[in-house]
């Protein structure tokens, strides 16, 4: 509830000639009234029109009195015409009708009648005739404002007309009283006014809206899929043909190729191996990691048998609604047998036929999952559909699904090894133009683990900083650059970074390579750099010779050496005060390095050739034995990378000031460096 006491503001800024005036105005003077109801007869119209244009026209805010409340108003005539209110509940009457009702929404709008004087603008607006305003009103306000206004319009004019009544007010002051209630009232009805305008204009707002996002709606193709899939009508199984796309295109999984070339063979003559009495499997299932080349292997098997080739992610078929999964399984199949011989490759198998997806949030796949199974048991093994299901989890599907008739072939398809990525990498290479300096051999020694498609991006990056740079052919330059921001972010070369950091960094690095260059089991060097990439300063990258598969003792020792060179390198150039946090990384591939011979490989005399798997269940006494072991190859490890530093400062200084100069070294200016040779002016 709104109180008075709360509102009215102690400062009371009229000027008193001001009010004297306005109390004691000739008869004649007309004050304006902005607004009156036309229902009452005791108000006064007086509108612009009517009143002579000779007599002055004044209302409270012409008068400075537009500051005032209506309770202030009634303070000051109790003052100044003692006379007038002699009657105390009259006042307190007006207290209660106009500024203290009974709900929140009469003192709103009602209180802010009072408060009104002061913001109306337009002159014009206030002498608008009260009649059409009140007509407006009723025909747009909602109902319950109308209600609101009707009831307290007629207990306002009631009570103002009592009141003057009751008052006594002589008829020259009257008029100040209605000009104020008048305007009031209608700054009311212009607050009216205003809900109702913003409640038309949100109106509009919420249409434009609701018509944009039907349009969006049907325009957006992933709900209009969604749409036509859940209609169960359309299932989107037009066939692919292959024909483009034959084994030719798939390098570096060679066995893969062999194990799917006698489905090809059965692909293109399926009555051969009916009559031979050979049965295939109907279903194979290609496993391996993201992007080793299943989808390309079984667009292949299609294109080199010439079938037709039908495509599903298994991600389709995951859907929200009862049926609609198994119903476009019914779909895909029914097409597919009336096209056989053919192919039915299903991507992401585990996303429909894993066991993970009896969830609430898959509530179909159970149904999903048996349509499938029943599809595959529904057709004669040598009826010319061949399913190839691919996969990267074969471990989270559901064991009903390769059992003998469903997806009984598996096939791996694995990361392609150090012969695989050349291959790989030439292919793309001969898409693209590039230098006959470049060696794809040493991106491939490079790039370990590396699948078909991060080798295919890593030569479209190199075009394209080719492109960039102006080049007019790809050099080693642009793919040991894209190589290496593959593997360890972008470069920053923004990043300013001192004289001082560059110096430490730069020794750091040269204290690496010194190592690897000078010790016998590591592994070659393949580049230098103290350009900051990613999270590092700078780097040394080695490059194994092949693929390694076993690694030995004097290998892993050789690792552990070179990962100290940085932080030896800090310590013999600068002190040992002076030492830096660079290094936290080498510690730990040198820690791992030595706990891995320690409770891995049976490589420590001490505790034997025995694993220790989880060293957390061990007894106290091994596992500070194991801790005493890895320390000791830690510390060993140092000192032998000391040994060779010191052995050739003369070589670390230069490598480091090589570095400084040139920024980056790849393995042949690394060896020209630490020959003593100068290396020549880029
Ligand atoms: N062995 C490869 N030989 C040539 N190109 C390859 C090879 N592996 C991958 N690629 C390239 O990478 C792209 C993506 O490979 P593909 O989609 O076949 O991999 P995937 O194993 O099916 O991956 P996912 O498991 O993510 O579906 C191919 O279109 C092709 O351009
Ligand atoms: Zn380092």
């Amino acid at each position: 509830m709104f109180s008075l006491s709360n509102t009215v503001q102690p400062q009371v800024t009229v000027p008193l000639s001001h009010l004297i005036n306005a109390f004691h105005s000739p008869k004649n003077t007309s004050v304006s009234v902005s607004a009156s109801v036309s229902q009452n007869q005791h108000w006064d119209v007086v509108s612009e029109h009517e009143a002579p244009s000779s007599e002055p026209i004044l209302n409270l805010r012409d008068l400075g009195l537009s500051e005032l409340k209506i309770g202030q108003i009634d303070q000051l005539v109790d003052s100044l015409l003692p006379g007038i209110c002699k009657d105390k509940n009259v006042s307190s009457h007006w207290h209660t009708s106009h500024v203290s009702a009974q709900s929140f929404f009469e003192n709103k709008y009602v209180f802010i009648q009072s408060r009104g004087f002061k913001t109306l603008k337009s002159r014009t607006r206030r002498l608008q005739s009260t009649s059409e305003r009140l007509a407006e009103t009723q025909h747009t306000a909602p109902s319950f404002v109308k209600g609101f206004l009707l009831r307290d319009r007629g207990s306002d004019v009631e009570s103002l007309d009592k009141l003057m009544k009751t008052k006594n007010i002589p008829e020259a002051h009257q008029d100040a009283f209605k000009t104020g209630f008048a305007e009031g009232f209608l700054k009311a009805q212009a607050l009216t006014q205003k809900t109702n305008d913003s409640l038309r204009r949100t109106r509009l707002i919420v249409f434009i809206l609701l018509v944009v996002g039907i349009y969006g709606l049907l325009k957006n193709p992933f709900l209009s899929v969604r749409f036509r899939t859940t209609t169960g009508l359309d299932s989107a199984v037009d066939p692919v043909q292959m024909k483009n796309v034959t084994f030719e295109h798939v390098k570096g999984v060679e066995e893969a190729k062999q194990e799917l070339q006698e489905v090809v063979e059965f692909l293109k003559n399926p009555q051969k191996f009916t009559v031979l009495g050979g049965k295939l499997p109907k279903g194979i299932l290609l496993v391996g990691p993201p992007g080793t080349g299943k989808t390309l292997l079984a667009r292949a098997v299609a294109g080199e048998a010439d079938v037709p080739f039908y495509y599903a992610s298994g991600s389709e078929f995951d859907e929200m609604f009862v049926g609609v999964g198994a119903s476009r399984i019914r779909n895909l199949f029914r097409e597919a047998k009336a096209n056989a011989p053919c192919v039915i490759f299903i991507d992401e198998l585990d996303s429909v036929g894993g066991k993970r997806i009896e969830s609430p949030m898959h509530p179909y796949s159970r149904q999903t999952i048996n349509q499938l199974l029943a599809e595959m048991d529904g057709f004669k093994p040598n009826e010319g559909v061949i399913i190839i299901g691919a996969t990267n989890f074969p471990e989270a599907l559901d064991n009903a699904l390769i059992r003998p008739g469903r997806f009984d072939m598996q096939v791996t398809v694995p990361r392609p090894d150090v012969k695989g990525r050349t291959e790989i990498l030439k292919w793309y290479l001969n898409k693209i133009k590039f230098d006959q300096s470049v060696d794809p051999e040493i991106i491939a020694r490079g790039t370990v683990g590396f699948s078909g498609a991060e080798l295919e991006n890593l030569v479209n990056q190199a075009a394209l900083k080719a492109a960039v740079d102006g080049k007019e052919m790809v050099t080693m330059k642009e793919l040991e650059f894209s190589k290496d921001k593959i593997l360890m972010g972008p470069e920053r070369r923004s990043v300013e970074i001192d004289n001082k950091n560059k110096t430490i960094t730069a020794y750091h690095e040269s204290g690496h390579a010194i190592i690897a260059y000078y010790t016998k089991d590591a592994m070659p060097i393949n580049k230098a750099t103290i350009m900051p990439r990613g999270p590092t300063l700078g780097h040394v990258s080695l490059l194994p010779e092949n693929d390694r598969w076993n690694e030995t003792r004097a290998q892993l020792l050789a690792q552990m050496d070179v990962s100290m060179g940085g932080r030896v390198a800090e310590e013999l150039i600068f002190g040992t005060d002076h030492i830096t946090t660079g290094a936290s990384s080498d510690f730990d591939n040198a820690t791992k390095i030595a706990k891995q011979m320690v409770t891995k490989f049976g490589m420590s005399e001490k505790l034997g050739v025995m694993t220790y798997g989880d060293t957390g269940k061990l007894s106290p006494e091994t596992q500070s034995a194991i801790e005493q072991e890895i320390r000791i190859l830690l510390r060993d490890s140092y000192e032998r990378a000391k040994h060779i530093l010191k052995t050739h400062a003369k070589e670390h200084k230069n490598l480091a000031e090589a570095l400084l100069t040139y920024e980056t070294l790849d393995a042949k200016e690394i060896q020209i460096v630490l020959e003593g040779k100068k290396l020549d002016v880029r």
